[in-house]
This record gives structure tokens, C-alpha cells and sequence, in this order.
């Protein structure tokens, strides 16, 4: 069984029924109690492997994060992950083997609002009239939707692509790995060259306008999927963070809170890892045969590795240079579900006020009129200046962009609110990785390679930045390589 030869099916398997049994255990310790340091732990702990999980916080989960407080009973948003696509094979597989109830998350619905240029309209009166949203498009852009504008500037590329992924997607990597989004959409290499309006345009209805400078592959990887109009998307009924929970609970006796890795160092034997309390400063060390890591690259910066070459040159660089994409959301909850009277059951508001997109709750709660809404989801440089603000102050801004588009009624309607910025979480530093551009060409591959024995695994470490799906697929190909001394 080669780690890196492993199809997607192999992988979901292995989720869903474990690895075989190992034939010459190892002592391993995880850094990191996210998605993919659990799964690890699950896989390695059932193949017969002695293992320790080292979590530097008081919660498992990580970027999983199902807030019910202080709403009311049954009422919670999701500060992380929030829906699952219908294609995340592995993801599914381990809500199969838990048993977890799921229900659909509506990312689209046709009464979506958009409130954009000081215009208030919806998703279908959009599509009839792209051009009632006032974008300076070209003559020639007139008539077309941001979606039809993307697919226009993409279809080349997809075309491409289709034709073999496999082969083809290195190729392109290659040939535009260095484009941004603006440059890619702006000077277009396939000769499909949009107008400024028209970036405008899409980067506001995608909510792309706070990463221009960023890699266009990443967005066109893992952010378009997010407007296929056919794509379902999925929650777990109840909250999303039951995945980690049932994940924990296989390995409840493996994990050691508040234990903040602060040093890796190899030796002959093996790797021994210490960490420090992050509140009362007590250390600990541990020794093992060998170590995944899966600390965000972002917080790996304060973990010192030994000796120096323990690490190999593009290693160091990707931990120094890879880009995490702040994220903050803010939630609030309404006394009734006003939203509803406009045909909104999930789905979101467009805007172009810093709240930029809101989200509609996908569910109900037995017996309750309100419900919770995401009243902002912001990125990148959208995110900075909502992290800035205290929870109160989060909660009355994203109230005030609320009201333009729903009428003061919000305010009478307000029973209490939250928000979670992820820039300002010490063990992520950041939302998700993002790559610059010629990043992944210049170290994208060096993320995930094994170091002596240390191993790494991650969303970081996967082609699915900024999904759950990332976090579970590298996790699997390092306990299967870890089994197997690859
Ligand atoms: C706002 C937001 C929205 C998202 N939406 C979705 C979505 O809808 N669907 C989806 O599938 N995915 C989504 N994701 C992505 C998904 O949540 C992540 O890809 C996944 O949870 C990452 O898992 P991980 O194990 O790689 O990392 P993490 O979850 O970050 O886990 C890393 C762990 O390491 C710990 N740690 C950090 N430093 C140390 C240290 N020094 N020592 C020991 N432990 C340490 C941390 O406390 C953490 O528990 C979203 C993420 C964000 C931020
Ligand atoms: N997974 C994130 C979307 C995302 C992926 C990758 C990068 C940035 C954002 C979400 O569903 O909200």
C-alpha cells in the first residue's frame, strides 16, 4: 500500500474500516488535535500503533467549532466548517462510520438576496438583468452574470483540465501558478481578458474582493467550487463539530490537553517533542519512534526544530512564507425568521458592505420562531477589519449592514449575538492556507514530504485548502506511511 498512490476511494475506505493491522508497531506522537491529527490518531491507534496526541489547547476540533453559547436551546453557528460538498468522499465516510444524521446546507438558492451599489434585488431578478447592478462593465460584458463573466474567462482552463486531470493539472500549475486573481482575470492568458468593472463585479458577488493579490489557481480550486450551481452541499443536524467529538472519543485515552508543542528535536532513536503549558508553563517531554505534525504552518513558526538540518531548506521556507487567509465570522440571532417572507430557507445576502456575505440558517429548532444568521462571513483583507473590533462592537456593525438590507426590523427582532475571528486564534493563526502566486510551484510540493521521522499532515498539506476533506486525505496517506516506514 503506497501513501502517495492512494485514490480517493482507497482512502475513504481505510477511513470507514481502518488500516490492517500493523506488523511492527510504532511509538508515534501527533502534534495537533484538528480533523486531521484525530483521524491519524484513529487510523494508527486501531492498526495497533502506540500512540499520543498532543493538543496545545482545552478542545479538540481545531477549526471545527459548533458555537451554541449564549444562544438560545438547539440555536448555534458554525465559527469553522459549515457544510461538507456532496463530492468530499472522505469527509462522508467518517460521518457513515458515526452514524451522524445529515441535512442540507443551502450555499445558493434562487431567492438569494444581493445588496450591492446601493441596489436591493435577488438572485433571479439578477439573473434576468445582471446589468440592474450598475458594475462599469464593458459594452460587449452587458447582459452577463458574474457567473456566466467566470465561466467565460475559466472555460478554457476547464477544458483543459478535464481532458486529464492527472497530467494536465501540473502542466498548468507550471503555466499559472504565477497569475493572481486580478492578473489572471485582467490579462487573461487564454485571450479572455475581462474589464475592471467586470473583475469588480465577479470579485464582489464571489466575495473575492480581499484576495486580488492571491493565487488564482487556489481560488479556482477551492473557492469556485463553491458556486456550481448543481453541487450539493451537506451539515451534520446538530452541529458539525459531533464529527471531531465521535472522532475523540476513539481516542479519548491518546490525547494530552494543553500541551503546546514548543520543541521537535530528531535523534538516532527517533524524535522526542516537548511542550510547554500554555497557561501555567509546565513542561513535558515526550519520545517516540516518529511524530505527525500537524500544527498549521502559521503557528509551526514558534516550534523550534533540532538540530538546524533536521528540517530541509524549502520545509523551513514553507513554514516562513505559506499564507493563511484570515476569516472571521459574525452570528446573531433573530426572534422570528423574517427572512422567510422573501422565500429564504438557507441561501445568503451578496453585498458589497463590509459584512460582505451573510449566511441564512439551513435548519429550524423543534418549538422556536428565531433562528441564527451568519450576518457576516468575511476573508482575507474583508476579515482584517472585523478581527480588529471587540464582540459587541462585531455584533452592532454587522446589526447596521443588516438593517440596509432587511429594514430596521433587525433591531426589534435581535435576541443576541457572537463572532469568532480565526486571525486572532494563537494555535491557527489564520482561517486557511492560500497560496501566493509561484508558491505552489516553488515549495506547494515540500509541504506534506516527510522530514527523517517527522511526517506532516494538515489542510495545508492537501489539494483541498480550506476543507475538511484536505485535513482527512492527508491524514490518511501519513498513517498509511507511517504503518509502512514510507
Ligand atoms: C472560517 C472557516 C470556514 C471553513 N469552512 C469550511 C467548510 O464549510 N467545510 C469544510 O470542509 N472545511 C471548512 N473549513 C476548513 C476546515 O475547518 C479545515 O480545513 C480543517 O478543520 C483543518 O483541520 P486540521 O487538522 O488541518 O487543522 P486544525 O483544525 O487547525 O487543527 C490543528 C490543531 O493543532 C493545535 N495546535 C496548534 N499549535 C499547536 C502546538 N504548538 N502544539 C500542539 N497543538 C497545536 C490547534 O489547537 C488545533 O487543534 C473552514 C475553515 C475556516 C477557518
Ligand atoms: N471551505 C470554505 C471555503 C474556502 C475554501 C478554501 C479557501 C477559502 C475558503 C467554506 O466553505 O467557507
Amino acid at each position: 500500500m503506497q501513501a502517495e498512490a492512494l485514490t480517493e476511494v482507497e482512502m475513504a475506505h481505510i477511513l470507514r474500516y481502518g488500516m490492517p493491522k500493523a506488523t511492527s508497531p510504532r511509538r508515534v506522537i501527533i502534534a495537533g488535535g484538528g480533523m486531521s491529527g484525530l483521524a491519524a490518531c484513529l487510523l494508527l491507534k486501531e492498526a495497533g500503533h502506540d500512540v499520543v496526541l498532543l493538543e496545545a489547547s482545552h478542545r479538540i476540533g481545531g477549526r471545527v467549532l459548533t458555537i451554541s453559547e449564549p444562544f438560545s436551546e438547539g440555536h448555534y453557528f458554525e465559527a469553522g466548517a459549515m457544510r461538507i460538498p456532496e463530492t468530499h468522499s472522505l469527509v462522508l465516510s467518517l460521518v457513515e462510520r458515526f452514524g451522524l444524521k445529515l441535512e442540507p446546507f443551502y450555499t445558493s438558492r434562487p431567492e438569494d438576496l444581493y445588496y450591492i451599489n446601493g441596489r436591493r434585488m435577488n438572485a433571479a431578478a439578477y439573473e434576468q438583468d445582471p446589468d440592474a447592478l450598475d458594475f462599469p462593465v464593458a459594452p460587449q460584458e452587458k447582459g452577463f452574470t458574474a457567473d456566466q463573466l467566470m465561466h467565460y474567462a475559466t472555460e478554457p482552463l476547464v477544458h483543459f483540465i478535464d481532458e486529464d486531470p492527472e497530467k494536465h493539472w501540473p502542466l498548468v500549475i507550471k503555466r499559472l501558478g504565477g497569475y493572481s486573481v486580478d492578473r489572471f482575470l485582467k490579462e487573461n492568458p487564454y485571450g479572455r481578458s475581462l474589464s475592471p468593472g467586470a473583475v469588480d463585479m465577479i470579485k464582489v458577488m464571489l466575495s473575492l474582493e480581499g484576495f486580488p493579490e492571491l493565487s488564482f489557481l487556489e481560488i479556482f480550486r477551492d473557492i469556485l467550487v463553491l458556486f456550481k450551481r448543481d453541487l450539493k452541499f451537506f451539515q451534520i443536524v446538530g452541529g458539525n463539530d459531533q464529527l471531531p467529538k465521535r472522532l475523540a472519543k476513539e481516542v479519548t485515552a491518546e490525547i494530552c490537553f494543553g500541551q503546546r508543542v514548543s520543541r521537535i528535536t530528531q535523534n538516532e532513536e527517533g524524535v522526542r517533542l516537548n511542550t510547554k503549558h500554555p497557561q501555567t508553563g509546565t513542561t513535558y517531554e515526550v519520545q517516540g519512534d516518529c511524530a505527525l505534525i500537524t500544527i498549521p504552518f502559521s503557528v509551526l513558526n514558534f516550534v523550534r526544530f533540532e538540530p538546524y538540518d533536521s528540517l530541509s531548506y524549502l520545509k523551513r521556507r514553507a513554514i516562513r512564507e505559506l499564507h493563511y487567509a484570515p476569516a472571521t465570522k459574525i452570528a446573531v440571532e433573530f426572534r422570528s425568521r423574517f427572512w422567510e417572507q422573501e422565500g429564504l430557507f438557507g441561501g445568503k445576502a451578496v453585498s458589497d458592505l463590509p459584512i460582505r456575505f451573510a449566511h441564512y440558517p439551513s435548519y429550524r429548532v423543534q418549538g422556536s420562531s428565531g433562528g441564527v444568521v451568519v450576518t457576516s462571513y468575511t476573508w482575507e483583507d474583508d476579515s482584517n477589519i472585523w478581527s480588529l473590533l471587540p464582540n459587541d462592537v462585531r455584533i452592532t456593525e454587522s446589526l447596521r449592514c443588516f438593517a440596509l438590507i432587511h429594514g430596521n426590523t433587525v433591531y426589534d427582532e435581535l435576541v443576541t449575538g457572537s463572532s469568532y475571528s480565526w486571525g486572532r486564534n494563537p494555535f491557527n493563526g489564520g482561517g486557511f492556507t492560500m497560496f501566493k502566486p509561484y508558491q505552489e510551484e516553488e515549495f506547494g510540493h515540500a509541504i506534506g514530504t516527510r522530514e527523517g521521522h517527522l511526517y506532516f499532515a494538515g489542510e495545508h498539506a492537501s489539494d483541498h485548502h480550506g476543507w475538511m476533506q484536505g485535513a482527512l486525505k492527508s491524514a490518511v496517506k501519513a498513517a498509511v506511511a507511517i504503518q509502512y516506514y514510507q
